[in-house]
């Protein structure tokens, strides 16, 4: 092992069926179960038990009526379902999406210093600035702010969280009932921001949270994005398609951090890897074909539309792959965006032959195979610079994570790569930051 910052950071992305949009119509699917709490503190516990460091929800503020009938949408709020999921946990990390766009800071740090109280200090926040048009419909806009603004905002937003869960220093709690002094008011800070986006005098109305910082989490890999995350991020979730991609945002990343005056150690880069684990390689490929046969190709084009904000709909599916523009003209993901033009551009290919062969996990790293084959993928992709850890998805989750659960994690320890039990107490201190 090269690496000598100690292993591997697991974070288990949570879905309702899996991360393969035909993942519900599997033959393993309960499907009346996944929208059952208990089907997700299930997942939640075994992966606890098989010592995941965190359990990630992505969340979306909007939907597209005409994409219902392929699958399941997002579900639960993720601050709500993870709460739920603090109660019968009681070591792995819980991280939730919230958008920069569509929130108020103050109501961001107070939900996530509520969910880091209630979790024993287990809470992240995955701050995304969201790239969808639709989401502006919902919050009283026409248009999505542009990019740059979203972006601008996104940084100023991340100060306020940051000073408000500052606001109450770590020994501002005295609870002494002899002196009658509950809180130390000299201990408890206004924060009397006034910025370009918002103005906030408040000190928070929750003491300070048991991590005292709940842990930073950015995805989104555009020149704005990566800078927000140079500055503020401890995770970055982020979607690379090739090893060699990987490893010039790895090393451009790490790069940034310590231009911010930051340890580039301080920041840990995990990439999405979506999963088929089979007993045998034959097994995992036949997994593979059966879902692939489930999945729904117009369901396919409506999420590349939507991420890179281009109709690909009116595009005919055998056509070749309609010419796109340079990706910093985009509103929407450039992250996805940059990633589409890197393969349109290496390989000739129809709409269809590219959503059939690249569009299944929008573009990730997908491996099917065994135990051993997906662990070698992992152990060079982290020995050789591409990656701190990764952000894994299993394609089904019916009986998916348990295989990545039950096969690839011991793999990974047997390596020496992954440890086997929790040290630290708090999400922060077991993911050694
Ligand atoms: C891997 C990945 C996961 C993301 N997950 C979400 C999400 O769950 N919800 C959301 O609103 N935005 C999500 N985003 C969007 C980003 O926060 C950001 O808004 C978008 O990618 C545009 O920024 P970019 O141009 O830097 O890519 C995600 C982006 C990436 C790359």
């Amino acid at each position: 092992m090269s690496k000598t910052n100690g292993r591997m950071i697991l974070n288990l992305m949570l879905h309702n069926a899996g991360s393969h949009r035909g993942a519900w119509r599997h033959a393993s699917t309960k499907v009346e179960e996944i929208h059952d709490i208990k089907h997700f503190q299930r997942l939640a516990q075994k992966a606890e038990a098989a010592r995941i460091d965190s359990l990630f929800l992505a969340d979306g503020l909007s939907v597209e009526v005409k994409a219902v009938q392929h699958g399941p949408i997002f579900g639960f709020e993720p601050l709500t379902l993870l709460s739920a999921i603090a109660a019968v946990t009681e070591n792995i990390g819980l991280i939730a999406t919230m958008s920069t766009s569509f929130n108020e800071p103050y109501n961001v740090a107070r939900l996530f210093a509520s969910l880091d109280h209630i979790s024993g200090g287990r809470a992240g926040w995955n701050m995304v600035t969201t790239g969808v048009q639709r989401t502006a419909h919902n919050f009283g806009m026409e248009q999505l702010p542009s990019h740059s603004h979203r972006y601008a905002r996104a940084q100023e937003f991340a100060d306020v969280v940051l000073k408000l869960w500052d606001s109450w220093e770590e020994d501002a709690l005295v609870q002494d009932k002899v002196s009658g002094i509950y809180a130390n008011a000299n201990k408890v800070h206004d924060i009397h921001h006034q910025g370009t986006y918002f103005t906030v005098r408040g000190a928070l109305n929750i003491m300070r949270p048991p991590q005292g910082r709940p842990i930073l989490v950015q995805a989104g890999a555009s020149d704005e994005g990566k800078n927000l995350a140079a500055r503020y991020a401890e995770l970055i979730f982020t979607v690379q398609h090739t090893i060699e991609e990987a490893r010039l945002f790895y090393q451009d990343v790490k790069a940034r951090t310590a231009k911010e005056g930051r340890s580039p150690g301080s920041i840990k880069i995990l990439p999405g890897l979506h999963v088929i684990v089979g007993a045998t390689e034959a097994e995992a490929r036949e997994k593979a074909s059966e879902l692939s046969e489930l999945g729904s190709i117009e369901r396919s084009v409506m999420s590349l539309s939507n991420l890179l904000g281009i109709d690909f709909s009116v595009y005919g599916l055998d056509d070749p792959f309609p010419e796109l523009p340079e990706s910093t003209q985009v509103n929407a993901y450039q992250t996805f965006y940059q990633m589409v033009l890197n393969i349109v551009q290496r390989e000739q290919l129809t709409l269809r032959e590219f959503l059939t062969k690249h569009w299944i996990g929008n573009g990730q790293l997908c491996i099917a195979g065994t135990a051993e084959q997906i662990a070698d993928v992992m152990e060079e992709w982290y020995t050789t610079g591409a990656a701190d850890g990764f952000s894994v998805m299993p394609q089904l989750s019916f009986g998916g994570v348990e295989d990545f659960l039950d096969l690839v994690v011991p793999e990974l320890q047997r390596r020496g790569l992954f440890p086997e039990s929790y040290t630290g107490r708090t999400l922060r201190e077991n993911l050694g930051l």
